[in-house]
């Protein structure tokens, strides 16, 4: 047994600025994996990994520095470098930034972009980008709804408050998206219409997005080998700078009136890959496998929720596990506090067929035994996200919206 990431205690995993999360609600059994002991392929932490995809498809990733001298990354270089990224405001957004930071943080630089991940650095850019959400949806909503795209086909930009939907009766949710394209970010492809206070964090946005697919691809190549897929197949269907789906949310949700509070965000299963989010205040809820109880997933500092999406059910002909989750308003005393979230969706490649892989024997074999499972249509990545997500939308298509969750425990 590993006791080092055990050994944290509660008060540094609290947000101990916002009211505290309550005892008295059912929370959900997820696994807490150390990004330290997973990027040293550590069998142990591995076998957490491959147990938490497959069986509940939601984990805890801790991605502080775990602190031990061999596990710290504290050479004075990157130190240094933290520090002198910072611009004036305390935040690590520089456009200059971004190349010098890149050096560091790259050891082998395989394809253009890619960076290894360092959890830290995830953390912080993720927090910083905390308060750039903030900003944008502080706009008056009359400038936010200049970049809803929907009508143009895409699921980038702006949802305003109620503009989707929870259910097949069309009940309105309680939300509002901001979605920012990693191809955007990455100039990949033309810049969509963003609100100006957004321009100057295009180097922050480059970095989260550069970790957070970093982080991704590390997961999705642990996966491939328990998989015995040959090598390198998961990630090589992910490549940071093929034409993809990604992107970045920002989930925010003002508090709901305490006799009229209603699911914010409907239930669903994500369409992509691997989800990295980002949570403070409680409201996540999953319905754990062959239970009927909601349970919340309890915040924890330092570390992402890892989430698994619909392709990864689908390339694995149901291997991996891709669990039902919404988001209702904060539980207890955090219930008359704005929730925000931050997200990140890896999703394969527009032009992936989203059907099962071959090259493994344990996804033939899982194949053989559904033999009309999942593979009931040929459908790209491109075609099942927009079709979901737009199925999603006010006016859209609900029976389109759903994923492989149906017929399912
Ligand atoms: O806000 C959250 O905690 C989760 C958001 C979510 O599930 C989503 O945007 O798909
Ligand atoms: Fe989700």
């Amino acid at each position: 047994m590993h006791d080092k990431a055990d050994r944290y205690d509660e008060a540094d995993l609290s947000f101990l600025e916002l009211p505290t999360f309550p005892e008295d609600v059912p929370t959900a059994p997820l696994l807490r994996i150390s990004l330290s002991r997973l990027s040293k392929s550590d069998p142990e932490e591995i076998s957490k990994l491959w147990k938490a995809c497959c069986e509940l498809g939601f984990f805890y990733l801790d991605l502080r520095n775990v602190s031990t001298t061999e596990d710290r990354p504290t050479s004075p270089a990157v130190d240094g470098l933290n520090e002198s990224l910072k611009n004036e405001n305390g935040r690590a957004d520089s456009a200059t930034g971004d190349d010098e930071r890149e050096a560091q943080v790259k050891i082998e630089p395989t394809r253009e972009f890619e960076v290894n991940v360092h959890g830290e650095r995830l953390l912080q850019d993720a927090e910083d980008l905390f308060r750039v959400g903030r900003s944008v949806f502080d706009l008056p909503v009359e400038e936010k709804i200049k970049y809803d795209l929907k009508d143009q086909g895409s699921y980038f930009g702006y949802k305003g408050y109620g503009q989707g939907v929870i259910d097949a009766a069309g009940t309105k949710d309680r939300n509002e998206f901001y979605n920012v394209s990693k191809d955007d970010i990455l100039g990949l492809s033309e810049p969509l219409p963003a609100p100006e206070l957004l321009d100057p964090h295009r180097g922050l946005l480059k970095s989260f997005i550069q970790q957070s697919h970093a982080l991704v691809c590390l997961l999705l190549g642990l996966l491939n080998d328990q998989l015995n897929l040959p090598h390198d197949k998961l990630p090589s269907l992910h490549r940071l700078d093929s034409i993809s789906g990604d992107q970045v949310r920002w989930v925010h949700a003002p508090p709901q009136p305490m006799d009229d509070r209603r699911t914010a965000l409907g239930q669903h299963t994500d369409f992509g890959s691997v989800t990295v989010l980002f949570n403070r205040l409680g409201g996540l809820q999953v319905l754990p496998p062959n239970t009927d109880e909601w349970c919340y997933v309890k915040p924890l500092r330092g570390h992402a929720v890892i989430n698994l999406g619909d392709a990864m059910v689908k390339l694995t002909a149901g291997i991996l596990r891709s669990n039902i989750h919404r988001v209702v308003n904060p539980p207890g005393q955090q219930a008359n506090h704005t929730r925000m979230s931050l997200v990140y969706f890896a999703r394969p490649a527009d032009d992936v067929v989203l059907k099962a892989l071959d090259g493994s024997t344990l996804i033939d074999q899982k194949r053989q035994q559904n033999p009309d499972g999942l593979d009931d249509e040929e459908i790209t990545s491109k075609e099942w996200i927009l079709r979901r997500a737009l199925g999603r939308r006010q006016g859209g298509d609900w029976t389109k919206a759903g994923g492989t969750e149906r017929g399912r425990v």
